[in-house]
């Protein structure tokens, strides 16, 4: 199905089940909205039917739990390579979030739910991994969809094998209880490849696509949005946008949000079938952990990618 415009002007992309059989014309369509919407939003929303609504409302039920734990507990959300627990920061008081490494394994979900719960939370572990497992589902159609429009499905096996995932659940205070701070997360650009974003029904995010325009995610209900990170654009030869965002709240909710970010173990480099003379080699062979360590160790603006500074040729 092509894409189209919704209220929030972002592309909407229907990825259910049965708009996803590669070799379909609906499919080879699809596979060139993703990579339209990429290219000129860095982002899109996405109408699935992997997660249900029944499903949905137990998730958000398991993180509310989880966010009603004492600070003292959530902090032990410490990593080496992560920023683990942020909570309690003086420019964004609204704004807590915590991190989970390896979240499509047991192992990774256990692990963190050892050390929230050390009696056992079975509910949260199940849930939590369910969840991640089926939007990384979807995100690997993403994948394949990208990989299929610009003819590098040679690629595609490696990409997906050397995948790993990083859940983070979110929560945003209503700005009356700060003195109607509204900031609930600054400027930015993901460093991961894609960023599968799912909320509950309050809407502060905002994007801002290749032409600089700022739009208001409009997020319907069971809605997705796919937002692409710095990895894509330097996999990408430069041709995926990676949005800037930020997070503003108007409504005097509480809004919870989950962000599943696709990271990649290893070198990556950027497909021959990529590079030609409209688009000589902009980057260098890349570890996506690297330019997140990168991103991390400065203290100057990044507001902007980090794909540039990090691994550009002409940084
Ligand atoms: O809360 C949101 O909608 C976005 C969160 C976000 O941008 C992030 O965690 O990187
Ligand atoms: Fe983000």
């Amino acid at each position: 199905m092509a894409a189209s415009q919704s209220r929030c002007k972002l592309p909407i992309v229907d990825l259910k089940k049965d708009n996803l059989k590669p070799g379909t014309s609906s499919w080879t369509a699809t596979c060139d909205s993703v990579r339209h919407a990429l290219e000129e939003y860095g982002c899109f929303l996405v109408v699935q039917d992997h997660v249900s609504a029944q499903f949905e409302k137990e998730v958000f039920d398991v993180v509310r739990e989880l966010f009603d734990l004492p600070t003292e507990t959530k902090s032990q959300n410490s990593l080496d390579m992560f920023l683990g627990y942020v909570g309690q920061l003086p420019h964004a008081p609204l704004h807590e979030s915590m991190e989970i490494p390896n979240a499509t394994t047991i192992d990774g979900v256990q692990a963190f739910t050892d050390l929230m719960w050390p009696s056992g939370n079975k509910r949260f572990c199940e849930t939590m991994l369910t969840y991640a497992k089926l939007v990384a589902e979807v995100e690997q159609t993403v994948d394949k969809m990208v990989f299929a429009s610009y003819g590098a499905m040679d690629h595609l096996e490696s990409h997906i094998e050397s995948s790993t995932y990083i859940l983070r659940p979110l929560k945003y205070t209503p700005p009356e209880m700060h003195n109607n701070v509204d900031v609930g997360a600054d400027v930015h650009t993901d460093k991961s490849f894609i960023t599968m974003l799912h909320q509950n029904q309050v809407n502060a995010l905002k994007v801002q696509a290749r032409n600089e325009e700022w739009i208001d995610v409009d997020f319907s209900p069971a809605s997705f949005l796919v937002l692409a990170g710095d990895a894509y654009q330097a996999w990408s030869n430069d041709r995926i946008h990676p949005p800037r965002h930020q997070v503003i709240m108007k409504e005097n909710k509480e809004r919870y949000c989950i962000a599943l970010f696709a990271y990649n173990y290893g070198m990556v480099n950027v497909p021959e079938i990529l590079i030609d003379e409209k688009h000589p080699l902009a980057f260098k062979p890349f570890d996506n952990f690297d330019l997140l360590r990168f991103f991390l160790s400065r203290t100057t603006d990044m507001s902007s990618s980090t794909a540039k500074a990090y691994c550009g040729i002409n940084a």
